[in-house]
């Protein structure tokens, strides 16, 4: 936690985490040696970025500029949530300064700015009404059962990758 949230959700999540011993970066500790020690912990298996989502505008400020970095150096396997924090939602990771997920969980439909995304590609939000989802030609995929994820098929020329724009 780098830098806290305003919003008082953040407040009940942090005490949520101090309930259950997880470990939170004291915010302020933004000099690289403390960033560096406090997210790259001995064994960590996986890192889940939800840095930043859809409503990311680059360039990325202080003290993210410095944390995204310290998340690519290692070679620790990352997820990450809806887009990969500091890609451009439609245009992508063209200034290279973003995260570089293996895996990535978008909601409710792949963002524009994922077209180039390369590994293993999950989809979540199985709540988009059939007149939504018409509407702007989402072409999701059927989910199977119950499962409230499903995986999509990296070829590009598949149906079911289809992107969303921001404006939609
Ligand atoms: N909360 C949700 O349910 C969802 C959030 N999403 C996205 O996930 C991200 C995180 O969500 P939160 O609810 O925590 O959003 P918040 O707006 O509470 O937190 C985002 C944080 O990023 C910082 N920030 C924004 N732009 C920045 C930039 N260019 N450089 C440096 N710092 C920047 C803000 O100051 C803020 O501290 C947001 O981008 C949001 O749009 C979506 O992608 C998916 C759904």
């Amino acid at each position: 936690m780098p830098k806290p949230g305003s919003k008082e959700i953040y407040k009940r999540l942090v005490k949520q985490c101090e309930n259950l011993s997880i470990p939170i970066i004291p915010p302020g500790s933004n000099d690289i040696e403390s960033l560096r020690e406090a997210l790259l912990r001995p064994h960590t298996d996986v890192i889940l970025d939800a840095i930043f989502g859809f409503s990311f505008n680059p360039p990325i400020r202080a003290p993210f500029d410095s944390v995204l970095p310290l998340l690519n150096e290692s070679r620790l396997p990352i997820v990450s949530v809806d887009i990969p924090s500091g890609w451009d939602v439609e245009k992508g990771n063209s200034l290279g300064v973003g995260l570089r997920a293996d895996v990535l969980i978008s909601l409710t439909a792949p963002k524009e700015g994922v077209k180039d995304f390369v590994g293993r590609h999950f989809l979540g939000g199985r709540f988009v009404p059939r007149s939504i989802e018409k509407k702007y030609e989402l072409n999701l995929p059927p989910y199977s059962g119950f499962d409230q994820i499903v995986e999509l098929i990296s070829d590009k020329n598949n149906s079911h990758n289809s992107p969303i724009s921001q404006d939609k």
